[in-house]
């Protein structure tokens, strides 16, 4: 080989050397910067932390989903208010989470919690406050109150057939894995509340069993892109995406076509025919406020898609671990079936949810459930495009993400004594003491970026629950703690022993 050729054969391997170095040297300025010059410098924490996203995505990736606990002992190590990524303060105080999630003011997005799911289209992967706002405006019309009451029959129907199919494992010796069970019955709610899509999985033979595979995948691809953001615009992206298809269950992925098809279906239909059979996705093209750039297919597509991500494990979590702690707690069972009796002498004959959610028991059972079950742990910061924020000496500077995790509100043992433990009593004391825990009951965040759907999912808990725990007798089948109880963040709640998930077998059906 002439000289000439290996010149040339070198030459891009001596390329790609000097584009490494220059990446390394660029990389090592910018950690320098974060460490000693950026607005963030003076606060307390790790300095790994405030250098790099790398020392989140060691413990969200690697060691899946323990940043969550890691911050707890950064605080206790640094105090209430650390610096826990390059961008981002976090705050152990529950009295300030009013302040972050709080419903005046503006509040922004930063773009590295919503990147893996949402190139902001839908209300949830918005990022600017006004422009959230516009769109959140219509969403919030059709999951008010009155709206869900009104179609709450779609969720009544639902959950009877579902427990009819219970029904007949009664005795069969088959271990349930309710999880999957409740997921057929909130993705079938949501869908044909959002896409006007009857999915049938309640009718179908059999239950969904891949559910937390597919919600925790997408934690995974979450927590991935958080520290690597790169693989979102790199070419890598289709080789990724492949990846999630293989290993992440395709249902989710695959509403992208049927919601894309569906949204364009849509836009061609009569605005008249849409009266009928209101739907989200019905309500956001008839919405006068929005104009056409709001009501493209791609839009509709996203925000239809982010809907049932968000309606359909969140749910499905909360009652698996309702049935959890009522299926080990006989007497906090039957103390709770005595009172739904009172006003449901007949489960087949169900009542409004109006009427369940006025029974203080059944209402407290569920907070619990809500309170330990967490039907979203992801961390969500908020930024003050506008303004400084102040926490006690601290001054936060403008457009600062800022958090707070819902898991040390709801775990704070001065908030909640014995926190782990399962106490739908401490609901029930006199009214200030009520107020004091109402105040740090954060399960569907607060202010401006709150849950769309926490009056669907209430009425979910309460329709669902008040059904299954009358008709049926159930008993735990290999089934422990560990199976429920948070363990990891993997933006959904993820305990430790999450592959066998919790299973159930139908012992008896009541006759009344
Ligand atoms: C137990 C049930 C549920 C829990 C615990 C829950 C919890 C949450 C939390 C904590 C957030 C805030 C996320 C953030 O800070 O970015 C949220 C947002 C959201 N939830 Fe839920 N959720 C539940 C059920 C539902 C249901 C049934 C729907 C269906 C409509 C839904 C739709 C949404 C949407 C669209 C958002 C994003 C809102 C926005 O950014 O404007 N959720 N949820």
């Amino acid at each position: 080989m002439s000289s000439t050729d290996s010149e040339i054969q070198g030459s891009p391997r001596r390329v790609l050397l000097v584009l490494s170095c220059l990446w390394i040297v660029l990389y090592v300025v910018k950690v320098i910067y974060r460490l000693y010059l950026h607005p963030l410098a003076k606060f307390p924490g790790p300095k790994l932390a405030a250098g790099t996203f790398l020392y989140e995505g060691y413990y969200d990736v690697v060691k899946r989903g323990k940043y969550v606990h890691r911050i707890e002992e950064m605080h206790s190590q640094y105090g209430p208010i650390i610096r826990i990524n390059p961008q981002e303060l976090h705050v152990y105080d529950p009295t300030f989470f009013d302040s972050v999630y709080s419903s005046s003011g503006k509040w922004a997005k930063p773009p590295y919690i919503v990147r893996s799911m949402d190139p902001g289209f839908s209300a949830f992967g918005t990022l600017d406050h006004d422009h959230h706002r516009l769109r959140r405006g219509a969403l919030n019309r059709f999951f008010s109150k009155q709206k869900v009451n009104a179609l709450q029959h779609v969720v009544q129907d639902l959950a009877n057939k579902l427990c009819e199919k219970l029904e007949s494992y009664c005795n069969t010796g088959t271990p349930i894995d309710f999880e999957g069970a409740f997921g057929d019955f909130t993705l079938d709610a949501i869908a044909e509340y959002t896409i006007d899509s009857k999915l049938g999985l309640v009718d179908r033979e059999g239950f969904t069993s891949d559910l937390r595979k597919t919600f925790r995948g997408l934690g995974e691809f979450g927590h991935l892109v958080k520290a690597l953001p790169w693989l979102m615009t790199a070419k890598l992206l289709p080789g990724i995406e492949s990846f999630i298809r293989v290993n992440v269950v395709k249902v989710l992925l695959d509403w992208d076509d049927t919601c894309l098809s569906i949204a364009n279906h849509l836009l061609r239909t009569n605005p008249d025919e849409t009266k009928e059979h209101p739907t989200v996705l019905r309500e956001i093209i008839a919405d006068p406020d929005l104009g056409p750039s709001e009501k493209t297919p791609k839009r509709l597509m996203f925000e239809a898609k982010t809907i049932l991500n968000a309606g359909t494990g969140t749910v499905s979590w909360t009652l698996t671990t309702a049935l959890w702690y009522l299926t080990t707690n006989t007497d906090i069972l039957a103390r709770l079936r005595a009172e739904i009796l009172t006003v449901m002498p007949d489960p087949r004959q169900p009542v409004q949810f109006q009427e369940l959610e006025q029974l203080p028991y059944f209402t407290a059972v569920l907070k619990e459930s809500l309170r330990l079950g967490f039907g979203a742990t992801m961390r969500s910061a908020r930024a003050a495009p506008d303004r400084v924020l102040q926490y006690k000496d601290w001054t936060i500077p403008q457009n600062t993400p800022v958090s707070l995790s819902i898991s040390h509100m709801h775990h704070n043992p001065d908030v909640f004594p014995d926190p782990l433990r399962f106490d739908p009593e401490r609901w029930l004391g006199d009214m200030e003491e009520r107020h004091r825990l109402e105040r740090f009951f954060v399960p569907f965040s607060r202010g401006t970026r709150n849950c769309l759907g926490s009056n669907l999912a209430w009425a979910e808990l309460y329709i669902m629950i008040s059904q299954c725990v009358l008709r049926m007798d159930l008993e735990p089948f290999q089934t422990t703690l560990e199976h429920i109880e948070m363990y990891s963040d993997m933006i959904v709640s993820e305990p430790k022993r999450w592959k066998e998930g919790p299973r159930f077998l139908v012992k008896n059906v009541v006759a009344y």
